[in-house]
């Protein structure tokens, strides 16, 4: 229900201008809410909030005696329709990692339950072979014409080294598979234990991963979900490090905490301002193309194609969270 819906402004373009649009509209998800499988009481606060993507967990959020209590409570509310109390949400589950010897137990207790979760996170991929072995899987575990949206985590250096062996494979074995790949996330807390770095307030030691993260996920047209802030209290940081992704070309963040939400949702959504420069702007472009002009002047700025483009992800962003 997310998809597809603000196909009618790009329908009002000239062929010419469709031609340059990649268009794809995604489930949105700006804030990205972890939430213990093994609290009830979470899961139960989590589904009240207004969030585009609940990720219940099977992973780190939960200890090592708790995983078969996560992954029996994430089944049983797999078992029931989802509930939407405030609005539809991304019911997403993160299963444990591959190399943990978890994850197979995971899939089969979650991908075979009454309802499908709408997405699948699979944590620390570090190789095509982790992609293939998760297509078997999931191929073999869903029934039918089911199908999940698939989240790959880009959160250690071999990983990070194979981003994009491990994108080409998965949207390659996506095309007969039953799974869509559709997001990256940085895993910027496992990527910093891994590479024996500090973290510190600039978060000078991750900007390359980081940098290359987005990278790679814009490359293969898949939403790039930003490092999680693990002091979640510290709400104006919060804040300026959502900027700072979102200008970066993030579309999302990972958060740990209700309180997170609302600032994530807010940062990672056009303004109404932003939305009207861009609509007004695309108008433009149309009118000015079939004038034959590539450049013009739009609210005194130049305007050429790739700042038309700039304009059109603003408008994607903006109608596919709206309604949402
Ligand atoms: C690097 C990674 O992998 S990150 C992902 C793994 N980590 C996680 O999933 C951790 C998720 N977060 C949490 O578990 C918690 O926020 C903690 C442990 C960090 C702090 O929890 P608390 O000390 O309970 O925080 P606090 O008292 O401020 O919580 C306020 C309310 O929000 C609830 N709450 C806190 N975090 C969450 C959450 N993630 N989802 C849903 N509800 C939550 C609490 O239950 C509490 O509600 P209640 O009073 O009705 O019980
Ligand atoms: O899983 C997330 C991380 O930061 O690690
Ligand atoms: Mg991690």
């Amino acid at each position: 229900m997310f998809f597809l819906k603000s196909l009618n402004h790009v329908n009002k373009l000239s062929n010419s201008i469709k031609n340059v649009i990649s268009v794809r509209y995604y489930r949105p998800r700006r804030a990205l809410m972890y939430v213990p499988g093994d609290s009830s009481r979470k899961l139960t606060k989590a589904f009240n909030l207004d969030v585009d993507c609940i990720a219940m967990d099977c992973e780190d959020g939960v200890a090592m005696n708790k995983k078969d209590e996560a992954r029996e409570t994430i089944r049983n509310i797999l078992n029931h329709e989802k509930v939407i109390v405030k609005r539809d949400f991304d019911r997403a589950v993160r299963v444990n990692c591959i190399g943990s010897g978890l994850c197979e137990e995971d899939l089969k207790a979650l991908l075979t339950a009454k309802f499908l979760p709408d997405t699948v996170l699979l944590p620390k991929v570090e190789s095509v072979e982790h992609i293939q072995w998760f297509a078997e899987k999931v191929n073999a575990l869903i029934k039918g014409n089911g199908n999940v949206d698939f989240v790959i985590f880009i959160e250690n250096p071999i990983g990070l080294i194979n981003s994009h062996q491990i994108c080409r494979a998965a949207v390659d074995l996506a095309q007969t598979g039953k799974f869509t790949p559709s997001s990256i996330v940085f895993g910027s807390d496992d990527f910093c234990a891994a590479l024996g770095a500090t973290r510190s307030e600039d978060g000078v030691e991750l900007l390359y991963a980081r940098q290359k993260t987005v990278l790679i996920a814009k490359a293969f047209n898949l939403q790039a979900i930003d490092r999680v802030h693990i002091e979640f209290k510290d709400l104006i940081g919060l804040r300026k490090y959502c900027e700072q992704g979102a200008r970066m070309g993030y579309t999302g963040k990972q958060v740990i905490h209700p309180d997170q939400v609302p600032i994530v949702q807010e940062a990672f959504l056009p303004s109404k301002t932003q939305f009207e420069w861009a609509t007004g702007l695309l108008t433009a472009f149309n009118e000015y193309q079939k004038k034959g002009a590539g450049a013009f002047v739009y609210k005194g700025a130049m305007i050429d194609k790739p700042t038309m483009k700039q304009a059109q992800n603003i408008v994607d962003v903006y109608e596919s969270t709206k309604n949402a």
